[in-house]
C-alpha cells in the first residue's frame, strides 16, 4: 500500500522559499495503477522523489508497503528503494556502450549471487519484455522501444514491489509507445503496482486512479468509473 499523509515539500529559504508540494495525501492499494498527472512544474517528479526516498518531504508521512520511508536513515532508503521499487524514464538511462546482460546486470541487487544466478534472472527479465536473445547487444544498437524494453527489464530484475514510470513513452512514437503501455499493464496484471507520471491522458484513463497534482496541490482524486 502506499499511504501519504499530508506531505509538504519546499525548496529554498526565507522569502525564496517555494512549496512544490503542499499537504498532499492519497492512498492507493498495492496492485493497483496510478497516473499522476498535471502540468510542468506541478510537482509531479517532486511528489514521486518524496514517495520514493529520493528526496525527503519536510513533513507529512509516506508509508510504502508498510515502511515508514521518512523514519528510514541514507541508508536504510537506499536498501529500500532497491529492493522495494524499479524506475523508468522517458530518457532510458540505459548505458549505450554495455550489452544489454551488463546494462542489467549492474542493478542487480543479489551481487554475490552465482553467476549462473544472475544469467537466470536476467534471461527471465529479458524474456518478460520481449529481448530474448539480445543478451550481447550493445544497449545503442538497440530502437528506442527496445532501450525502453531494456529499462523496464532492468528495474524489474529485483521483482519491485513497485514500479515507477515518469513518462515512459514521452521519447516514443505512437505504435511503440503503444506497446510500453501494453507491457507496463502486463507487469501491473501480474501484481506489480504501477505508478506513472504522464502528460498523456488517454494512458491516464487507463489506470485505476488518476491523481491530479496543481501547484502542489491533489486537485482531483479519480477512481476508474468513480469521480471523487
Ligand atoms: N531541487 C529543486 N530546487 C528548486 N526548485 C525545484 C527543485 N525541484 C523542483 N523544483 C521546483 O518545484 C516545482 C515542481 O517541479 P516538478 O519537477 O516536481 O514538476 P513536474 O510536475 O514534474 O514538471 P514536468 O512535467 O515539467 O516534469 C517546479 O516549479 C520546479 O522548478
Amino acid at each position: 500500500m502506499i499511504d501519504v499523509k499530508g506531505i509538504s515539500k519546499s525548496f529554498g529559504k526565507g522569502a525564496n522559499r517555494f512549496y512544490a508540494l503542499r499537504s498532499v495525501s492519497f492512498k492507493a492499494e498495492s496492485g493497483e495503477s496510478i497516473a499522476i498527472i498535471g502540468k510542468s512544474g506541478s510537482g509531479k517528479s517532486t511528489l514521486i522523489h518524496a514517495i520514493s526516498g529520493l528526496e525527503k518531504a519536510d513533513s507529512g508521512s509516506v508509508f510504502v508497503e508498510g515502511v515508514d520511508i521518512l523514519k528510514l536513515n541514507e541508508k536504510e532508503t537506499d536498501k529500500f528503494r532497491a529492493e522495494k521499487l524499479g524506475f523508468v524514464f522517458q530518457q532510458f538511462f540505459v548505458q549505450g556502450d554495455e550489452t544489454a546482460y551488463d546494462n542489467i546486470s549492474l542493478s542487480l541487487e543479489i551481487n554475490n549471487a552465482k553467476s549462473s544466478e544472475r544469467t537466470t534472472l536476467i534471461r527471465q527479465a529479458l524474456s518478460q519484455v520481449g529481448l530474448e536473445g539480445k543478451e550481447k547487444s550493445l544497449a545503442r544498437d538497440l530502437s528506442g522501444g527496445e532501450k525502453q524494453r531494456l529499462a523496464i527489464a532492468r528495474a524489474i530484475v529485483n521483482n519491485p514491489k513497485i514500479l515507477i514510470a515518469d513518462e515512459p513513452t514521452g521519447n516514443l512514437d505512437s505504435q511503440t509507445g503503444a506497446e510500453i503501455e501494453q507491457l507496463l499493464f502486463e507487469l501491473n496484471q501480474k501484481g506489480t503496482t504501477l505508478m506513472i507520471v504522464t502528460h498523456d491522458n488517454e494512458l491516464a484513463e487507463k489506470c485505476d486512479m488518476q491523481i491530479t497534482i496543481k501547484d502542489g496541490e491533489v486537485q482531483n482524486v479519480k477512481r476508474r468509473g468513480v469521480s471523487a
